[in-house]
């Protein structure tokens, strides 16, 4: 089996758990489902809140630098357009000229032509008259005439399997294997594709009595832009000093071409997001005479007052890759792509990706970008409102400078305005009336932005989690069991409480204290159905980490020493500890 195909029916394997365990279910599914959007079951939405909380509880409570934000999906319509969503926010697509279904231009190979990514229903037919219209381009034939009774046959639904175009019978099937699948054709219908064009991802509702243009509203297709827009207030309304940061957790809707890869890439998702406000680097200059320069074995332990944006931007993806290795993402299942010059927007720095080595490829998790004052300038513009942080530190630093350190300042910034690659070089009068407002303590912070999706993180969770093994009884009966290895901080389930046996009372009383006692401090999941080892299987593969079974020597039936103890057994290894009673909590959250 080919390293796609087992990866291929891993991800299979992992959505038919999601569902059969209630993870993730399709959204809307009594009624044929929605395209790319998702529910989550019992243990999918308990194991969400774990992963939101270890973020939020990393962001805020572990922190003393970072405020929390809750603003609404819906804004001014005017966010979006000082952001750029309005005029940019769009995936370049191509339409099927036959079902004007879309497939995102990047999701095609310019080399070979082939589509790369593609989520519909992949129509053996739709392939097939592609495959054909490529070999009579190749062997130089007409083919107007024969694509036209291909589009009238799809079109009377004689397209499918039931029903297959004649023409394609009479093609050698061996020619068709030597051609390569052309971007040209829809892969469900066959037919042309149009050329590329811009496809806003903002989904648009109205607000308001009209429901006309005058009323259009966005859903928010990314929830950073609300921590901007609220970036005055929380700084008047609450104790904090630049370098400080607003987080936020929310939903976040885009309009995708191609929803694809199971809760990947979603139409509706939840993103948690940070923005770190931080002086630039001129103010870094005047207070503490330099920025602290940035070399591979800086310590990023502990923030330092001299800190510039790269220190700043390598801090923070340290920061997150701790993050994900505390709840079991190591840098083994990690990698990063640093954005290249040509990448970046032409306001950023810097942009790292970090990556998950997911069953269909390594794909994105988070982006760190350095953003520059870009946000924040551009709603200063666009509101009239101003949008600047008062530095008291910084003018005290600024009036100890004479007017010639003042002006070999202003030169070097010039310098690296002429020098820039890409967008506008800032004029000098701007340069220069910058430059008068920061010598008095005023200035646009600037901001580092780590950008996590929840959902997809959920997804890295649940496909690392997904382990098989195979299990052979006394009888010599093999089966197949899953094992879902979550860490033990962010399964959903964290105990399986088990009465050995259900029919002594005093066994089963016995559990159901042990059991109300551990869920006022832990969800908990008790079991009194089935063989015991069956219900160790079932929260095998619902990934509870520990087990407690209550039997007859919890009784004291095999002598007082073992009396209201209880086996605890572990997911992983399987290993069992007699555990009393008494500091079986203790005992659990030690490990959890
Ligand atoms: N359609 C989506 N479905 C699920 N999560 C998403 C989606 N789009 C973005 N995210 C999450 O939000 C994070 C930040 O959003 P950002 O705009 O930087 O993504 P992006 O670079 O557009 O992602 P991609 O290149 O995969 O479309 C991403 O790293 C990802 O985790």
């Amino acid at each position: 089996m080919s390293a796609d195909k087992k990866d291929t029916a891993s991800m299979e394997k992992l959505v038919s758990l999601c569902k059969r365990r209630g993870f993730i279910y399709q959204s809307s599914e009594i009624y044929g489902g929605i395209g790319g959007f998702w529910d989550y079951g019992p243990l999918g939405a308990e194991l969400k809140r774990n992963l939101r909380e270890a973020w939020w509880r990393t962001m805020t409570r572990d922190r003393e630098d970072v405020v929390g934000l809750d603003a609404t999906i819906i804004m001014h319509p005017k966010i979006w357009e000082a952001s750029g969503h309005t005029a940019t926010f769009a995936d370049l697509m191509r339409e099927c000229t036959l079902t004007n279904k879309r497939v995102r231009a990047d999701h095609v190979d310019p080399q070979s032509g082939t589509i790369i990514q593609f989520s519909g229903a992949q129509s053996p037919t739709g392939w097939k008259i592609a495959r054909t219209i490529q070999v009579l381009i190749k062997n130089g034939e007409h083919i107007e005439s024969f694509r036209k009774r291909v589009r009238q046959l799809i079109a009377q639904n004689a397209g499918d399997a039931a029903g297959k175009p004649e023409e394609i019978e009479l093609l050698d099937e061996t020619k068709l294997d030597t051609v390569e699948i052309s971007v040209d054709f829809h892969p469900e219908s066959g037919a042309a594709l149009g050329p590329a064009r811009p496809f806003n991802l903002m989904l648009k509702t109205y607000v308001g009595p009209t429901a006309t243009e005058a009323d259009v509203a966005y859903l928010r297709p990314e929830t950073a832009q609300a921590i901007f827009a609220q970036f005055k207030n929380v700084l008047d309304s609450s104790r904090v000093k630049v370098p400080f940061g607003i987080c936020q957790i929310g939903k976040a809707f885009r309009n995708e071409v191609t929803p694809k890869n199971f809760t990947f890439r979603s139409r509706e998702f939840e993103q948690m997001e940070l923005e770190f406000f931080i002086k630039p680097d001129e103010a870094i200059e005047i207070i503490h005479g330099a920025v602290a320069p940035w070399s591979e074995s800086a310590d990023l332990s502990e923030p330092q007052p001299n800190w510039g944006w790269e220190m700043w931007h390598r801090y923070w993806v340290d920061q997150r890759t701790k993050f994900y290795a505390s709840i079991g993402l190591g840098t083994d299942v990690l990698d990063y792509y640093w954005q290249t010059n040509d990448d970046l927007a032409h306001y950023a720095r810097a942009c790292v990706d970090i990556l998950f080595k997911f069953p269909f490829g390594t794909e994105e998790l988070e982006g760190i970008a350095a953003r520059g004052d870009f946000d924040l300038s551009q709603h200063q513009k666009h509101s009239g409102r101003p949008q600047e942080f008062f530095d008291d530190e910084l003018k005290a630093a600024a009036a100890k400078l004479s007017d010639d350190q003042k002006e070999a300042l202003i030169q070097k910034r010039l310098a690296a305005e002429a020098s820039k690659t890409k967008g506008e070089p800032l004029p000098e009068p701007a340069v220069r009336a910058w430059f008068e407002r920061l010598f008095k303590g005023n200035y646009v912070p600037h901001v580092i932005e780590p950008s996590a999706g929840l959902d997809r993180l959920a997804l890295a969770v649940l496909s690392l989690a997904y382990n098989e093994v195979e299990k052979t009884d006394d009888k010599g009966k093999t089966e197949t069991l899953t094992i879902m290895r979550f860490h033990p901080s962010i399964a959903p389930i964290k105990v399986g409480v088990f009465p050995l046996v259900k029919n002594k009372p005093e066994i089963v009383a016995k559990a159901r204290s042990v059991y109300n006692a551990l869920k006022k401090h832990l969800n908990c999941f008790y079991d009194e159905t089935a063989s015991i080892g069956r219900r160790y299987a079932r929260q095998d593969e619902a990934g509870t980490p520990f087990g407690v079974t209550i039997d007859f020597d919890t009784l004291g039936e095999k002598g007082p020493e073992l009396l209201d103890t209880v086996t605890v057994r572990e997911r992983d290894s399987a290993a069992q500890h007699r555990v009393p009673i008494a500091d079986l909590l203790p005992w659990l959250l030690a490990r959890i």
